[in-house]
């Protein structure tokens, strides 16, 4: 790493120093040609041959924002196709990464009409303010941010003070103790099923179940899930489907409410549609 870094000090000189001594040579021999022809085009000829500083840095920027694109596909690639203590391991291991998903992430959600976690925040600010939320892989906490409601936030990486970092599979919460249960774009890992598990467990019976997927996920016609697959399961999990909402483009939402006791018998193993990842587009 120190070599290159003195590399990279060495290029930098390079490049710094020579546009300077081009220029001064410019405006020398521009000088000379004026002296010599006196005329106005030789000088106009000269400025249209010196570096252009606003397209250079503009090419520079573009280049940037390439390579930064490409980090975060390779990361949300990435969370996608491995389980939830796996995410955790690497985000440990290198927390910058973290940072660099969120940017890529923010960057796409730029792009789309409506952000899911909006018209979650709109939700729990209908309801009751006394609820008592659990936001599992909350990013940068924005619903807590908007709302009145005591949250607590779960993501792999804590940002802010207030989220918690775990495997939301495992949170420290005690059982039934939590009224909302919220999961925006969060169902990542491919052990997605045992978050859910961990939400029915802090949930208090006729506890809320709110899920925001991206509408791909679900589409069966481009290898997507079947909702109809995704909602039985749920249901076998212990809950009841109050709400599927495909009236928006980009995401699909889910609400269930948790049953005062789950049906299922236990050695009947439920059958969880995959989720296939999401990748989102390159811009
Ligand atoms: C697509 S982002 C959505 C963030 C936020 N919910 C929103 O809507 O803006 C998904 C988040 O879930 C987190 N996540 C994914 N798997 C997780 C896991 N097993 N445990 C904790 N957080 C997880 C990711 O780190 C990421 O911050």
């Amino acid at each position: 790493m120190p070599e290159a870094k003195s590399r990279k000090r060495k290029r930098g000189k390079k490049t710094g120093s020579k546009p300077q001594i081009q220029q001064q040579k410019e405006i020398k021999s521009n000088d000379n040609t004026k002296a010599k022809h006196g005329g106005q085009s030789n000088e106009l000829a000269a400025a249209s041959k010196r570096p252009k500083p606003s397209s250079s840095s503009s090419f520079l920027d573009k280049m940037k924002a390439r390579l930064a694109g490409g980090h975060f596909r390779m990361l949300n690639e990435t969370l996608y196709t491995c389980t939830g203590g796996e995410a955790f391991n690497y985000f440990k291991e290198d927390p910058s990464l973290f940072n660099m998903y969120h940017a890529g992430y923010q960057e796409q959600m730029a792009h789309w009409p409506e952000q899911p976690v909006n018209v979650i925040i709109k939700w729990l600010k209908d309801h009751n303010r006394s609820f008592v939320v659990a936001d599992f892989g909350c990013g940068d906490a924005r619903l807590a941010k908007n709302v009145k409601n005591k949250v607590f936030s779960f993501d792999l990486i804590s940002k802010d003070p207030s989220v918690i970092a775990c495997d939301m599979s495992k949170t420290p919460l005690d059982s039934s103790t939590v009224d909302v249960a919220v999961f925006c774009l969060s169902l990542m890992g491919t052990d997605y099923p045992s978050y859910l598990n961990e939400a029915q467990r802090v949930l208090k019976p006729g506890g809320w179940l709110l899920i925001a997927e991206v509408k791909s996920r679900f589409d069966p016609i481009t290898g997507g899930a079947d909702p109809n697959k995704f909602v039985k399961a749920i249901s076998e999990l212990g809950f009841t489907s109050v709400l599927k909402d495909f009236s928006n483009k980009m995401f699909i939402l889910f609400h269930f409410q948790k049953k005062e006791k789950r049906e299922s018998s236990k050695s009947k193993a439920i059958e969880w549609p995959e989720l296939k990842p999401c990748l989102y587009k390159r811009r």
